[in-house]
């Protein structure tokens, strides 16, 4: 500092010899600094507003054409960089086209939502996380206190130290090591609680998000009927622990602060009055230039919430690809898809990385001008804060004659006593300035908790939806010509008109279908109208091209997707018996035990009411030809199922799943396509022995026999359902392959 204002002295040195006045040289400095700050302040926003036009017009383009055809590229980005971006955004634009959509930001959203999850996470008013936050608030009040007493402590040191009092400065010495130990005590309990508050927080906000997550089947439905939320697991897990974190870690960061203020502040009036001193000059003052500088933050100060929240975007799409590499590694490996794989997995974090620069930039030129009003500008207003009383104030001796040795006496006390003054005072104002950068920095930790309650409470409120059949996806037919009035739509959104009836008459276990269309989340009409009825003996076999709708009639008997028209007739599921048992092509492996995989989705407390044994489920087993699994391994040992079995053990192991539950339905999607023929037939047999009406979809002629029925597809939208002649129950000695 001090060579660079030689350097300027010695510069207007030499202006004033070539005739320009010091006055002027240093206007035309100080005007040129603010130029420079007002540009720097300024680019950004500039820069910011024009990529911001720019993908707006690469957006448009791609909702005009309802495909990805990015035309515009930005300065720092390729065409690959906005397709990506694209392809993150797919899901949600939906959202984005809506005229409702929120921007994360302080605003009346961002309380409505916070308010939302507040509720939430603090149920009642007397509950653990209201004691956690009694508990805290009492200590954030204590270490106040504390600081106030430890400031005078020190005032008292110095004081004593001047006076040159040996016996009183040890005194007060011994009072301020002893301070120091409920001191560090209240500060740990402080970090303590509000980690147990953030975790109690958590805490209540999982356990509610799971509970949506698992109510009507979200978790498929988020997935699959719905576009607004592409990774829920990075929601459910990442965001909602740095939300509660923030929360609680603001909780402290806003009360502590506004304490510190209100309790140093009465000090400081008291100290001032001590002095003799005006008590409310100082504070107008500092109110006055905190206000100011504080609106001139919040003026200038970016867009943190919708910066964080997209880079919690961008983080979610990366982790995304990583667990779609993971789930997906053999498929990979056989293709050798490394190097397609590897360049979008570097993309997405090229684009994480981007986002990341972005903020460090922003928030560079910020905080240098944060730290320039906080650490300078308050400064020096404490200064004068301080000083203003000793100034100002009126210490001069009483009236009456006074010797000499009275007055050096008094004149002695007085300056130990401004010394005490002014070393209390100055440790005050110490910590009014960090309550106060704590506020103001808080400014920016609640603009960025607006992003993370958008993502929670976005994702709560997709959740809640979904969870009553509303759903939101990109690219669903969204007109009624398209959807010849099959479908109706309501602000853009198909309304499921059709109804599901469960009958509970035990002389009525038919399962029946009237006028219901086969539609699938995209809102392609697939069958438009399907009227059957399934007694409980119709084996029915279910055939066509591939995509014709077959697993699609599977997903409507369910309940997995909506109705959108007619009445689906289903009996209702008793205890113990359940009425329909799904065995897909490529079996879910669960983890648990053996004992877990065939018992599955029954838990052992299940099987304990249900009285079934080990010999039962040995003897499960051998009707699917897995006894050996058994025998190498007891039925509580832990194995990752999924890369033990092969690929016809795992369906053997599903089809011991729908001998164990004996449903009064099964709905076989070619559930056994890697089992050998002999094995497939004695299931069939067994099946059918234990009196499970079979729904078989299967391109193999072998099961015709197994079944009475046929219903088929042609693809076009057409059906037919019959009594299968006895020729085509035979279909297995004269045509191999056909299906319709
Ligand atoms: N989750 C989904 N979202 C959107 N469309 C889907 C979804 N699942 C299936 N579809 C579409 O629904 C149509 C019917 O699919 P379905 O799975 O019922 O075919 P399928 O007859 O079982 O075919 P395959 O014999 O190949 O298994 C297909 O055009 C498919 O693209």
């Amino acid at each position: 500092m001090s060579v660079l204002s030689k350097y300027v002295d010695r510069i207007a040195e030499t202006c004033e010899q070539n005739g320009l006045t010091k006055h002027a040289f240093s206007y035309a400095l100080v005007t040129s600094a603010i130029v420079a700050l007002t540009i720097k302040v300024t680019i950004p926003y500039v820069i910011q507003n024009s990529q911001h036009g720019s993908i707006k017009k690469a957006k448009t383009k791609v909702n005009n054409n309802g495909a990805l055809t990015p035309t515009e590229t930005n300065g720092d980005g390729s065409e690959e960089d906005l397709q990506l971006a694209e392809a993150e955004k797919l899901l949600v634009a939906q959202q984005l086209k809506k005229k409702t959509t929120i921007e994360p930001g302080l605003n009346k959203a961002f309380l409505k939502q916070l308010g939302m999850l507040v509720k939430i996470m603090i149920p009642q008013p007397l509950c653990y996380e209201t004691g956690l936050l009694s508990v805290h608030t009492f200590c954030l009040i204590s270490r106040t206190f504390l600081s106030i007493y430890v400031a005078a402590l020190e005032g008292a040191l110095v004081k004593f130290i001047v006076r040159k009092d040996i016996r009183q400065f040890a005194l007060v010495l011994l009072k301020w090591f002893g301070i120091a130990i409920p001191a560090t005590f209240v500060n740990s309990m402080i970090r303590f609680l509000e980690s147990k508050l953030a975790l109690a927080f958590r805490t209540r906000l999982v356990r509610h998000s799971y509970r949506l997550y698992f109510k009507n089947q979200n978790y498929y439905r988020v997935s699959n009927l719905d576009g607004r939320i592409e990774n829920a697991d990075h929601r459910l897990t990442e965001d909602i622990s740095v939300f509660a974190s923030s929360v609680a870690h603001l909780y402290s960061s806003l009360t502590k602060p506004c304490f510190d203020l209100m309790l140093i502040g009465l000090a400081l009036m008291r100290s001032s009055r001590k002095m003799k001193a005006n008590i409310l000059t100082g504070p107008a003052l500092s109110v006055s230039v905190i206000a100011l500088t504080a609106h001139i933050l919040r003026v200038v100060s970016p867009k943190f919430g919708q910066l964080v929240s997209e880079e919690a975007n961008r983080y979610g799409y990366l982790r995304h690809i990583h667990s779609r590499i993971i789930t997906n590694a053999e498929e990979i490996a056989f293709y050798g898809g490394h190097r397609v794989e590897m360049h979008q997995l570097r993309q997405a974090y090229n684009r994480l990385v981007n986002q990341m620069t972005t903020i460090f930039n922003q928030k560079l030129w910020f905080i240098m001008l944060e730290q320039f009003f906080m650490k300078y500008v308050w400064s020096g207003t404490g200064m004068i804060m301080v000083s203003l009383p000793i100034l100002t104030g009126n210490s001069s001796p009483s009236a009456g004659p006074l010797t000499d040795r009275d007055n050096s006496a008094h004149a002695e006390s007085s300056v130990s006593e401004r010394t005490q003054y002014l070393t209390t005072a100055r440790n005050l104002l110490i910590s009014a300035a960090d309550a106060i950068e704590r506020l103001m920095s808080s400014y920016k930790e609640i603009v960025a908790l607006a992003g993370y309650t958008y993502r929670v409470a976005g994702m709560m409120d997709v959740f809640e939806e979904t969870s009553q059949g509303i759903y939101c996806k990109t690219s669903v037919a969204q007109s009624d010509d398209q959807s010849n009035g099959i479908i109706e739509f309501r602000n853009g959104k198909p309304i499921a008109k059709g109804r599901i009836i469960y009958t509970d008459d035990p002389k009525n276990m038919s399962i029946s279908l009237r006028e219901v269309p086969v539609v699938t989340p995209n809102c392609d009409i697939v069958v438009p109208k399907l009227t059957l009825c399934i007694e409980p003996g119709i084996h029915l076999l279910i055939t066509g091209p591939n995509g014709c709708g077959k697993s699609s009639l599977f997903r409507i008997l369910s309940g997995l997707w909506p109705i959108y028209a007619g009445e689906l007739h289903i009996p209702r599921p008793v205890e113990d018996v359940p009425c329909m048992f799904y065995i897909p092509q490529r079996p879910y492996m669960s983890i648990g035990s053996l004992c877990d995989q065939i018992i599955y989705p029954d838990t052992r407390d299940d099987m304990k009411r249900k009285k079934i044994t080990e010999d039962e489920l040995r003897h499960i087993l051998k009707l699917v030809s897995l006894e050996h699994i058994a025998q190498r391994d007891s039925f509580d040992v832990v194995r990752d199922w999924k890369d033990i079995l092969s690929g016809g053990e795992k369906q053997r192991m599903a089809v011991a799943r729908l001998f164990y539950h004996k449903p009064r339905y099964a709905l076989l999607d070619e559930c056994t396509s890697a089992v050998s023929i002999d094995v497939e037939s004695s299931i069939y047999e067994i099946a059918k022995g234990m009196g499970i009406t079979l729904l078989t979809i299967t391109h193999r002629p072998t099961l015709w026999k197994y079944h009475t029925h046929i219903l088929e597809f042609d693809g076009l939208g057409n059906w037919q359902f019959r009594k299968m002649s006895s020729n085509e129950q035979q279909a297995e000695k004269f045509k191999p392959q056909t299906t319709s």
